[in-house]
């Protein structure tokens, strides 16, 4: 009997339920105790959706973070929260998301919470909070929330599996804070380890999932030597332990991983398939093999003959050994595809949410435990949705895949090089010297998301709904103006997303409703689905940008999301190279970013906020993925005159590794995230003697507080000890769509001001650096 199981379920809710109930809850507008309720509907409703499946997975709900719970499970809370007098869960939300201090206190720069620094989890659009390290981290017990949940499961009668991050992903994910070696704190982590999985056991726990996806990176001898350590430490806990990876491939970590002392592992069958048939050979007998045969990662429908073809000798070798799953926690999925009620019913029968994985989960097993003819009638039309969408005519656009063949170098080439188009661009646009800007989106207000929504419900028709939108850019430019900013942007009020957006203006790409995915704590995305060949039937943001430039005589940047970014945030079609879709997309993208130059807009930003998330996990496939990503930038970016400045921008970014490619991008201004770093990120550009200008992010637009003028005139004074001043933009870190217009006034305020601070102080330009700037004097 092939076992089923599942390493976990979406928890945001069908209808973002989780999203409604923390934003109320913040907003002091319901209960903690309500919100509490919600939370317990919630497992019980995915547990109620999982409960055909053999083991269901316990400890995958988080309120906001997966990372964050394990890191209050292990006693891990940053100096700075402990002792707090209140309810453990509001100690966990002044983690995630800080607390501002009362006014007066802001302005010492003292009180209040900072809050713990997020990131990407692995090559996902997930965020986590990192754990905080430092040499003289502890570690204490607190079960709690894993035990209640349990007792929750097991009311509900389903098999319960707990899940937890194991002790080697979870030090490797964190972060130093005081410079001290993460693996040192191993022998202080692993007993609470072991008392935890003790403590399972002692509650008639039978087996306990582990995950250990950094067992797919690179990994040096210690950290690989850690591996041993720790579940050799762990190996005599009355639990059997699932060991699980996932992302992508095991490689030269194979053997290390089939002889730690675990009952089992599950390894992704998707990404790394390649390690499967050399693992069957390596596993020690008795030990359970789990493989994750469903993409945890997409939404297409699974070819199930095709992986019954291949699953079947398998089970032959393995027998009872052998588990089923999806790939990986299914969080990055959407919920239900039957929700959906304005799909292209063709395209529908594509694809599958996390019910209907769960669903392709037990057709599997069925036909593994009792033969393929007792599922036959699903099993046949499966054959026939996977058949018509590989022939699918909608699929293939033979003038799109003409005009990728068509692509040569030159259109990846500017004019000139920078130094000269500088000087163009410098005589055209006119402006002082530290230059301010913002990233491009103004506060998205209810007001602009219920237009939308009222106009996607067809209650406003078209014109009321551009009327909105037009009030609501001039606003944003009225403001801008006010603020005495230099390059205005018209604020992506008509945008739900800068990826979804585009999705649903260009032809190959179709969205969905209801199909969110959570990318950090109560925030969600829906990615577009990328099915087909990608051609712009007409221009997407002319009009906009157009009507926005004539409110203003100062320059307006037009504003667009890059070929890779849209690749790495959509749902992209599995039967041809990305490489290929991120062609495609570059082809479109390009059409209109050179609509918007004859339009006469001279500031084009092509966003990538997404270039780096998208590198391989492993070092070794990086140069290959960084090619073709840049090339398609370049496509996309630089068909336009020497006069048209081109700016791109990226927020959670290091750069050390990736700067040749950075800079082989060749755009005219490059904005990134810097604030949180004090400016080190900028080391890498200046070694690297990045050559064209570099808008360091002034300050954090990801918490509410208010920066001080002082703290960002020293952060751009770092800056520009380390890049010429003339090659610097003033600007914050990112899009502005999450705050409040009463945070980004007096924000945006301060940031102009400290901009006329830095031109007096760098009143005559240094003869050192600067490509040749006639007009760069200051104002
Ligand atoms: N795709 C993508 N990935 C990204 C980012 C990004 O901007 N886009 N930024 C980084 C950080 N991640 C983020 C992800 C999401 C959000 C975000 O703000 N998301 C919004 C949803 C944005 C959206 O699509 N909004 C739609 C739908 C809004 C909505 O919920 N409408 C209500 C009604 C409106 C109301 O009553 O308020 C409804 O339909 O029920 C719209 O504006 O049209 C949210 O969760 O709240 C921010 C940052 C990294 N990854
Ligand atoms: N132009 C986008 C914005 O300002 C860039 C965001 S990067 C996540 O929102
Ligand atoms: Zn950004």
């Amino acid at each position: 009997m092939a076992i089923t199981h599942n390493l976990g379920f979406p928890r945001i809710g069908a209808r973002r339920e989780l999203k409604f109930a923390l934003e109320s809850y913040w907003k002091g507008e319901s209960s903690l105790d309500a919100l509490k309720a919600v939370g317990a509907q919630l497992r019980a409703r995915h547990w109620e959706d999982q409960a055909g499946l053999d083991l269901v997975p316990v400890g995958d709900f988080a309120f906001y973070d997966q990372m964050l719970d394990m890191s209050f499970t292990l006693g891990n809370l940053p100096e700075r929260v402990q002792g707090f007098e209140g309810d453990a869960l509001d100690n966990y939300f002044r983690v995630a998301r800080g607390r501002s201090a009362p006014e007066a206190d802001a302005r010492a720069r003292c009180g209040g919470v900072a809050a713990g620094e997020m990131t990407k989890w692995l090559d996902t659009n997930y965020h986590y909070i990192v754990p905080e390290f430092t040499a003289d981290t502890t570690f204490r017990l607190d079960a709690s929330r894993l035990l209640a949940q349990l007792e929750e499961a097991r009311a509900q009668g389903v098999g319960a599996k707990p899940v937890i991050i194991g002790p080697v992903t979870y030090l490797a994910l964190g972060k130093s804070k005081d410079g001290a070696d993460r693996l040192a704190l191993l022998d202080r982590l692993l007993p609470v380890y072991g008392e935890l999985l003790n403590t399972l056991a002692a509650h008639g726990v039978e087996w306990v999932q582990i995950d250990e996806p950094i067992l797919v990176t690179e990994l040096d001898a210690p950290w690989r030597h850690a591996f041993e350590d720790a579940y050799h430490t762990l190996k005599s806990v009355p639990v059997k332990l699932l060991l699980a990876t996932y992302f992508g491939e095991l490689q030269d970590q194979r053997y290390l991983v089939a002889n730690l002392p675990v009952a089992g592992l599950h390894i992704d069958a998707i990404n790394g398939r390649d390690d499967i048939t050399p693992l069957l050979n390596l596993l020690p007998s008795g030990k359970v093999l789990s493989l994750g045969v469903i993409n945890g990662r997409n939404i297409w429908k699974t070819d199930l003959n095709g992986v019954l073809d291949w699953l079947e000798p398998i089970q032959a070798q393995l027998g009872e050994r052998l588990w089923i799953a999806p790939s990986c926690s299914l969080l990055h999925v959407p919920v239900d595809l039957d929700s959906e009620r304005k799909l292209d019913g063709e395209i529908q029968s594509w694809l599958a949410f996390a019910r209907q994985k769960l669903e392709e989960l037990r057709i599997l097993a069925t036909a593994l435990n009792q033969g393929r003819e007792a599922v036959r009638a699903e099993l046949d039309a499966n054959r026939a949705a996977i058949e018509a969408r590989r022939h699918s005519p909608r699929v293939n656009n033979p003038t799109v895949k003409a005009a990728i063949a068509g692509i040569d170098a030159g259109m990846g080439r500017r004019r000139s090089p920078y130094a000269e188009r500088a000087i163009r661009q410098a005589a055209r646009l006119q402006l002082p010297k530290f230059p301010t800007t913002t990233i491009g989106s103004f506060p998205q207000t209810s007001e602009i998301r219920v237009a939308r929504r009222r106009f996607k419900a067809g209650e406003i028709d078209a014109a009321a709904y551009q009327e909105i939108m037009h009030g609501e850019i001039a606003r944003c430019v009225r403001e801008q103006e006010a603020l005495g900013l230099d390059v205005l942007v018209h604020g992506e009020a008509e945008r739900n997303d800068m990826v979804e957006y585009f999705g649903e203006q260009l032809d190959g790409y179709v969205f969905s409703q209801f199909g969110w995915v959570q990318s950090y704590g109560s925030r969600c995305v829906k990615p577009p689905i990328l099915f087909g060949d990608i051609s712009r039937p007409r221009p997407m943001t002319v009009d906009w940008i157009s009507h926005a430039q004539s409110l203003t005589d100062k320059p307006m940047k037009g504003m667009l999301t890059g070929p890779v970014t849209l690749l790495n945030w959509s749902f992209v079609r599995d039967d041809q190279p990305r490489a290929v879709s991120c062609r495609q997309l570059a082809l479109a993208i390009r059409e209109e970013v050179l609509d918007l130059e004859k339009a006469g807009v001279g500031i084009i930003q092509i966003d990538e906020a997404a270039l780096r998330e998208g590198l391989p996990l492993r070092r070794s496939q990086w140069q290959d993925y960084l090619d073709w990503a840049v090339e398609s930038f370049r496509v996309t970016a630089n068909g336009v005159g020497d006069e048209t400045q081109i700016h791109t921008h990226m927020c959670y970014s290091e750069f050390n590794d990736i700067i040749e490619s950075i800079a082989a991008m060749d755009a005219d201004v490059i904005t990134i995230e810097t604030s949180r770093s004090d400016m080190e990120l900028l080391d890498a550009f200046d070694r690297f003697k990045y050559p064209n200008e570099i808008g360091p992010g002034v300050y954090d637009i990801h918490s509410p507080n208010i920066p001080t003028k002082a703290h960002m005139v020293d952060l751009m004074t770092k800056a520009a000890a380390r890049i010429p001043a003339e090659r610097l933009w003033v600007n914050p870190d990112c899009g502005l769509k999450t705050r409040q217009w009463g945070e980004v006034i007096p924000a945006l305020t301060r940031m102009v001001a400290a901009a006329k601070t830095l031109r007096a102080a760098h009143p005559a330009s240094s003869a050192a650096s600067k490509p040749a700037a006639p007009l760069a004097a200051g104002s």
